[in-house]
């Protein structure tokens, strides 16, 4: 039996997590990082998809996972569609709960008002960040600690003119 811890690659490093992926189309690619040190894996469409101007559309991407308990995935946009293209998740980041096993979808959404934009199966349409999360315990309590921020809520500390007035 190894001694080795498994949470560490022997080099000091962290060893990568192992998640399970459900191919239910066999053509399309696991979701890949693109460089070394990147956080999102891309998703790409199993579909050919046109948006309108201002248009969304829920878009297969051909796989399941089966994320190990105490992880989640969050499904992000991808900055140069949005850039772009205006192309950009309606639900950002969409969150994949560790017992969810059923098709990873996304919502993408067309917010350039002007053009449309066609969008192929293969493509890369989305980014997938896995990440450990924490399940919390909600305590009620009749005081909250005192803190630097206290109440101010949004936009509280300025610094955008539109705001301001
Ligand atoms: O962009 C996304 C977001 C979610 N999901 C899947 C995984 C997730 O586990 C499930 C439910 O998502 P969420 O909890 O955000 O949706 P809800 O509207 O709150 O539905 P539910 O009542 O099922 O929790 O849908 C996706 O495939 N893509």
């Amino acid at each position: 039996m190894s001694n080795e811890d498994p949470t560490t690659d022997g080099r000091g490093g962290r060893a990568p997590l192992t998640v399970s992926v459900r191919r239910l189309d066999p053509d399309l690619p696991l979701p890949s990082y693109a460089h070394p040190g990147d956080a999102g894996a891309d998703l790409v469409s199993a579909e050919d998809v046109r948006l309108g101007p201002g248009e969304r559309a829920t878009v297969r991407t051909g796989i399941a996972l089966a994320l190990p308990d105490g992880y989640a995935a969050f499904v992000h946009p991808r900055s140069g569609l949005a850039a772009r293209c205006g192309v950009t998740l309606v639900n950002a980041p969409g969150t994949v709960d560790a017992g969810y096993r059923g098709e990873i979808k996304v919502t993408l959404i067309n917010t350039d008002l002007g053009e449309p934009v066609k969008l192929s199966r293969g493509d890369r349409i989305a980014q997938l960040v896995v990440q450990r999360v924490e399940r919390a315990v909600f305590a009620e309590a009749d005081e909250l600690p005192d803190s630097r921020r206290g109440r101010g809520g949004f936009g509280s500390t300025g610094g955008f003119a539109a705001g301001d007035r």
